[in-house]
């Protein structure tokens, strides 16, 4: 398991030009389906838990603790301000547990005792649709000497972002990751915020939904 440390950046028609001045390399293209799940309740999302099947992977990221004594500067508690940090689990069996521990009402109703369960069941069992799915045409790039990975996200619903990312081993220095990034978003000259793909699909395909996300603070 990792924690994944993220910023997001808007992207401008210099920011490939840019790339190239701070000497980040590009490290290839690549075009994927992401297919995010949940109860037709949101309890998932809710608890800021994200569920997705990527090219036949599944993972689901969920929050972990921000440990604030990492911050010892009021700069420092900005800058992770800007920031997200997710575990990211790709175990399936260590993600059927974590599902089924929220919402395990819903399971106790749906499931009957099967040890060997294919995908179709395991979702259907624990009552879990998809209601998002997009398409991401990624350009990534590395800045080696800050260990970032720098990608431009092009989603198939005409919303472009960047991320500055960095994966952290479950136990490692979240700290050095944040200043890591911070010093690569100084690099490209960018220090707003901007939206998520996420965000951005869900006010457009689900805005109540939305809305009750950003009334309970998960977005
Ligand atoms: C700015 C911001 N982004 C996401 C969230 C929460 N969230 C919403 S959807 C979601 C899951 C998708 O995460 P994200 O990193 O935005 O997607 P993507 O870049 O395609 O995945 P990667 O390839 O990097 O693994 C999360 C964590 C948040 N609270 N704030």
């Amino acid at each position: 398991m990792s924690v994944e440390v993220e910023r997001k950046f808007l992207c401008s028609a210099d920011t490939l030009k840019t790339l190239e001045e701070i000497g980040a390399v590009c490290v290839g293209q690549r075009q994927f389906l992401d297919q995010y799940f949940d109860t037709p309740k949101f309890d998932l999302t809710l608890k800021d838990m994200w569920l997705r099947n990527r090219k036949g992977c599944w993972e689901l990221k969920c929050p972990t603790p921000v440990d604030r004594t990492e911050e010892t500067s009021g700069e420092q508690s900005k800058a992770a301000a800007l920031c997200t940090r997710y575990k990211e689990i790709t175990n399936l069996p260590e993600i059927q547990t974590r599902v089924r521990e929220v919402v395990k009402d819903v399971c106790e109703r749906r499931e009957t005792s099967s040890s060997q369960e294919d995908e179709e069941s395991w979702l259907s069992k624990i009552n879990l649709v998809c209601f998002a799915a997009f398409t991401t045409v990624r350009r990534s790039f590395t800045l080696e000497e800050e260990g970032v990975q720098i990608d431009l996200d092009q989603a198939d619903f005409g919303y472009h972002v960047g991320e500055i990312e960095v994966l952290v081993p479950e136990g490692g220095d979240v700290q050095s990751a944040l200043e890591k990034i911070e010093r690569t978003a100084r690099k490209l000259g960018e220090l707003k915020r901007v939206e998520g793909k996420m965000n951005v699909y869900l006010k457009r395909n689900h805005p109540e939904h939305y809305a009750k996300l950003l009334s309970e603070h998960v977005l």
